[in-house]
């Protein structure tokens, strides 16, 4: 099947990190939030987006568990494959991206998107999609809303940022597929370039003269990363109906 437009489009789904910041016995994107793992949601808004296909990143130790216990039980199609990830967020992604490479048909759109963020919407998915499209490259980003101060090494404010050029990212961040197959393969030959990497724009930042256009993402587009994000996802999903 074909996206919009004819291009395929596919998505890489980020589920290999340890969620140390959770701390909990299970990793986070495993957790029941509303009586499904969080997973869930970021796959189950893939499924029903104009993504064609979709590439799930996992531990090494978990592929075959997460094929039965969540992609099988739950019959979600588009996931083409279930890989597994690397150490760093940014091994993940390269492992992502080369499971594409390797299939009959390389996609012309990929969006990289956390697990770990189960609020992600239908029309952030699809905003990033266009913006891809048009720009080459994009993230979905927020302003921020409160005063960003810079601190010394002692925790005393050294200037104030102006909040008007600030914005907080999130994911989907979405790119030509061969703009960042090629930016992630030139940072993996490269070490020293690889501190300090803590998104995909960086990479592309960093690797190549593109520029990254930021789109409008959600507030409710949070990543769940200590205890208390549980509650709010949770709040946010009540709010939303969605289960
Ligand atoms: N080696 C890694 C590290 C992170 N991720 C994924 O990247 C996203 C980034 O979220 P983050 O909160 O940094 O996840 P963790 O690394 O799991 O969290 P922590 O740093 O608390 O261990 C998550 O979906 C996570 O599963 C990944 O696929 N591979
Ligand atoms: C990609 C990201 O979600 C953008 O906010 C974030 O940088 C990844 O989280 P991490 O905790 O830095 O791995």
């Amino acid at each position: 099947m074909m996206g919009e437009k004819g291009e395929r489009t596919a998505a890489v789904v980020l589920a290999a990190g340890q969620g140390k910041r959770m701390q909990s016995g299970v990793a986070k994107q495993y957790l029941l939030l509303k009586e499904r793992p969080v997973i869930w949601y970021s796959l189950e808004a893939f499924e029903k987006s104009p993504v064609d296909e979709v590439i799930l990143v996992t531990g090494k130790e978990e592929t075959d568990w997460v094929r039965e216990h969540i992609v099988d039980r739950y019959g979600f199609k588009k996931v083409r494959a279930v890989v597994a990830g690397g150490a760093e967020r940014y091994h993940s992604v390269c492992r992502g991206l080369s499971a594409l490479d390797g299939q009959d048909q390389r996609p012309d759109l990929v969006l990289i998107h956390d697990g770990a963020r189960p609020l992600i919407s239908e029309e952030v998915i699809r905003r990033t999609i266009e913006a891809a499209r048009e720009y080459g490259a994009c993230v979905a980003a927020v302003p921020v809303k409160d005063t960003v101060k810079v601190a010394d090494g002692d925790q005393f404010a050294e200037t104030t940022l102006d909040r008007s050029l600030l914005w907080q990212i999130q994911t989907p961040q979405a790119f030509r597929y061969g703009l960042v197959k090629g930016a992630y393969d030139s940072l993996m030959a490269d070490p020293a370039l690889q501190k300090g990497i803590t998104d995909d724009a960086m990479v592309v930042e960093r690797m190549t003269n593109e520029k990254v256009k930021l789109v409008m993402g959600d507030y409710r587009n949070i990543k769940v990363t200590t205890p208390e994000d549980m509650t709010v996802a949770a709040a946010f999903l009540d709010d939303l109906k969605k289960m």
